[in-house]
């Protein structure tokens, strides 16, 4: 369970968020959507503990990240849209890393070696990380915040940059961490891919949620048979008209 009450975050004079509230259930799968600037990055930088919010409280899985916050991380995976990863070690390294920097008892594990076959990177694993592309960054990354089994996943542009057959996989894994009660949030402006794996989305824009809900739900507030494209215009766009 992620959940967050009243988030602000301020850099200056700008509001970059403000007052985001959301309760994201075990075993969801959320779209966190918005234009350019709407605050999305901003949002789950704080979620995860590495920027302070102005104001607001958070909780992962029960614990409150501001008061807790080394408990409350072990619970989470995170994967930014640049991948942070440690180019000077190998992809089997870096997993192993991964798990000594999460405290893994028995290490790396069996599953390790089923996601680099899944995400093919079996081949590459004892290869240095400079050596590798954006997309097999993204997917090694990726490997490494699921070592410690995060009760809490949150990734930014997961799939930019991953092949059409690695997009898949990333699906087909994501679907299988929510069958066990995972939580997830990606962050994606590819609205077709959020149509096809999200159970819910929620639409930011100017640093506020402007909508939240299952695709169904949406089109039934706001009285359409649209898809996601469409609503996600409408809605950011009538924003912007001072329309809602
Ligand atoms: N460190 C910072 N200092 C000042 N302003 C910032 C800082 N970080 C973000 N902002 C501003 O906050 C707003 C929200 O930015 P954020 O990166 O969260 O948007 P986003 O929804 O992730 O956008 P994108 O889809 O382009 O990645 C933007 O106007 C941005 O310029």
């Amino acid at each position: 369970m992620l959940w967050a009450r009243g988030l602000r975050k301020e850099f200056g004079d700008k509001v970059a968020v403000d007052d985001v509230s959301f309760t994201l259930n075990p075993g969801e799968l959320f779209g966190f959507l918005g234009p350019n600037g709407a605050g999305k990055t901003t949002t789950i930088r704080m979620l995860v503990g590495l920027l302070r919010p102005t104001r607001g409280e958070i909780q992962v899985a029960g614990v409150d990240l501001l008061r807790q916050p080394v408990e409350a991380k072990r619970k989470l995976g995170y994967l930014p849209d640049k991948p942070m990863v440690h180019d000077k070690l190998t992809g089997r390294e870096f997993l192993r890393f991964m798990a000594h920097l999460y405290d893994v008892r028995g290490g790396v594990g069996p599953n390790a070696e089923e996601w680099l076959q899944q995400f093919d990177l079996t081949d590459v694993a004892d290869n240095l990380i400079s050596t590798y592309s954006h997309g097999m960054k993204q997917k090694i990354g990726l490997i490494g915040q699921l070592i410690h089994e995060p009760q809490v996943l949150l990734l930014d542009e997961p799939t930019v940059g991953l092949d059409p057959k690695s997009a898949r996989t990333l699906r087909n894994v994501l679907n299988g961490l929510c069958d066990r009660g995972v939580t997830v949030l990606i962050s994606t402006h590819q609205l077709q891919t959020a149509e096809l794996m999200c159970h819910r989305v929620g639409i930011m824009d100017r640093g506020k949620i402007v909508a939240i809900g299952s695709v169904a739900e949406l089109q039934a507030r706001y009285h359409t048979e649209s898809n996601l494209e469409d609503l996600f215009l409408r809605l950011t766009e009538a924003a912007e008209d001072h329309h809602v």
